[in-house]
């Protein structure tokens, strides 16, 4: 479970998240929506304690992420807009395996999870190219891969789709689909619903850094236009 208890991010003057408190439980899967700048990105990134709270707190399973970040990035994977960032090994398999190295696993059970990982996004026997010879959209389902061998209880997408073409959306989506499906809890974060409508149990709107929205989404597609977010319908 995520949980923020009256959370407030700064930078510089201006509240980027201002007062938000809001629980996630395990195995639901969450779009987080609003207009550019409304604060989702500055959210998510404190349920791995990668931002540290101006006020407020955040819990993962009801412990404090600012105490204990390794907990928190255990449990919360985490998969940014960007995936070049997060690379860390020049070829698929080694960087897939660097979070469950991290964790001090022994090397039969970080096979099992990279081949398991790398199967889910069907960059199975892969493991052995190189990154920067791979195409964007698979380079976004290494990044992904490389959260799921954390098996984590949550991963959060920071707007996954952008820059991926259809054919590739629709592969990361139905991916996406069969681990909520398997219980794996999902943040989504995007500026456009449409793509993930129909994947997500729940919406939570931002604006100007505070929820302004939080529904089912069957309920919340009738209340899109409080957080700036376009209707999937339209
Ligand atoms: N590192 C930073 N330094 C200063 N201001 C920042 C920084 N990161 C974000 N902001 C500002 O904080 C506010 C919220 O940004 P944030 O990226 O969290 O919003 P967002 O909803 O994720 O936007 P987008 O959809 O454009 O990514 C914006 O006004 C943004 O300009």
């Amino acid at each position: 479970m995520i949980e923020t208890d009256g959370l407030v991010h700064r930078y510089d003057e201006t509240a980027a998240v201002d007062d938000v408190s809001l629980t996630i439980d395990d195995g639901e899967a969450v779009a987080v929506v609003g207009a550019n700048g409304s604060g989702k990105t500055t959210l998510v990134r404190h349920f791995d304690a990668l931002l540290e709270p101006d006020e407020g707190s955040v819990r993962v399973d009801g412990r404090d992420v600012t105490e204990e970040p390794v907990y928190a990035r255990t449990r919360v994977g985490m998969v940014f807009q960007n995936p070049r960032d997060q690379f860390v090994a020049g070829t698929v398999g080694a960087d897939v395996a660097f979070g469950p190295e991290n964790l001090g696993l022994d090397r039969t059970e970080i096979d099992r999870r990279v081949d398991e990982a790398l199967a889910a996004v069907e960059m199975a026997g892969r493991g052995d190219e190189r990154i920067d010879r791979l195409s964007g959209g698979e380079q976004a389902r290494v990044a992904v891969a490389g959260a799921l061998a954390m098996e984590p209880d949550h991963l959060v997408l920071d707007e996954p789709l952008v820059g991926l073409d259809r054919s590739t959306c629709e592969s990361v989506l139905e991916h996406l689909r069969s681990l909520s499906a398997s219980g794996t809890g999902l943040v989504v974060v995007t500026h456009d619903l449409r793509d993930v409508v129909d994947l997500v149990d729940r919406v939570v709107g931002m604006g100007d850094g505070r929820v302004v929205l939080d529904a089912e989404t069957e309920r919340a597609l009738d209340r899109l236009d409080e957080a700036g977010v376009r209707d999937p319908r339209c």
